[in-house]
C-alpha cells in the first residue's frame, strides 16, 4: 500500500509516495521454526523511509496529546526515541530483566516465541502524564499489554499506542480493548 508522506530531510519538507512494506524483510523460520519474522532493518537503513515512518507516528502522537513516549526494549527504542525527539518530549524505556538500576515496577508476559518480564523505573512516568506507547511490531499484544500495565502502575494515562507493523492474524488488538491504536502496516 502506497502512503503519501511529508518528509523532512536536512530541514526541507518533501512530499513523497512511500510503499513502507518495501522496506520490511520477511524471514521465514526466525528465530525459530514456524515464525515469519518481519525485519524492519531495511526501513531503519533508509533515511527517507525512517523519517517518513517517524513522521507518521509523530502526527498520530500529536493528535492524541501525548506528553511522553514509552517503548519496550529493544526495537521500541528504535521507533519511539525519534518520535520523542521530534516532539521535544521525554522517552520512558520499558526494559528486560536486570537492566535498570534504582527502584522499578515489573510485569511478566507471553511472547509469540517465549516468555519475558518488563521493568520500568518508578520515576519514569509522572502520575497523570499522558503517555503514548510506541513499538516496531504488535504480534500477540503481550508486550503491549505489559507496557500499558507498567505505565498505569506508575499512574500514567495511556492516550494511544502506535506500531510500524500489526500482525492481524494474532489478534493482539483483542488484548488491549479500550485503547486507541495506530499501525502503519498490517500483515
Ligand atoms: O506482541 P508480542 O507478541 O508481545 O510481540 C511483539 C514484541 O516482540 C518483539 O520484541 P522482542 O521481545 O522480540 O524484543 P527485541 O525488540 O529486543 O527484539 C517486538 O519488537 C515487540 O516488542
Ligand atoms: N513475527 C515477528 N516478526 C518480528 N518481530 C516479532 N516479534 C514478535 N513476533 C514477531
Amino acid at each position: 500500500m502506497i502512503t503519501i508522506a511529508i518528509v523532512r530531510l536536512n530541514g526541507e519538507f518533501k512530499k513523497m509516495d512511500i510503499d513502507f512494506k518495501k522496506y520490511v524483510a520477511n524471514v521465514q523460520d526466525f528465530p525459530e521454526p514456524g515464525v515469519l519474522f518481519r525485519d524492519i532493518s531495511p526501513l531503519m537503513a533508509d533515511g527517507k523511509a525512517y523519517a517518513a515512518a517517524t513522521d507518521k507516528i509523530v502526527e498520530y502522537a500529536k493528535s492524541r496529546g501525548a506528553e511522553m513516549i514509552a517503548g519496550p526494549e529493544a526495537r521500541g527504542f528504535i521507533v519511539g526515541c525519534p518520535v520523542a525527539y521530534n516532539m521535544g518530549i521525554g522517552f520512558a524505556p520499558a526494559r528486560k530483566k536486570g537492566k535498570l538500576p534504582r527502584e522499578t515496577v515489573s510485569v511478566s508476559y507471553d511472547l509469540e516465541y517465549g516468555q519475558a518480564s518488563l521493568y520500568m523505573q518508578k520515576d519514569a512516568i509522572k502520575p497523570g502524564q499522558k503517555v503514548l506507547v510506541v513499538d516496531d511490531l504488535m504480534a500477540t499484544g503481550g508486550t503491549l499489554a505489559a507496557t500499558i500495565k507498567l505505565i498505569e502502575k506508575l499512574g500514567g494515562i495511556v492516550v494511544g499506542t502506535a506500531f510500524l507493523i500489526e500482525l492481524t492474524d494474532l489478534h493482539g488488538r483483542d488484548k488491549i480493548k479500550g485503547y486507541d491504536m495506530f499501525t502503519l502496516m498490517q500483515y
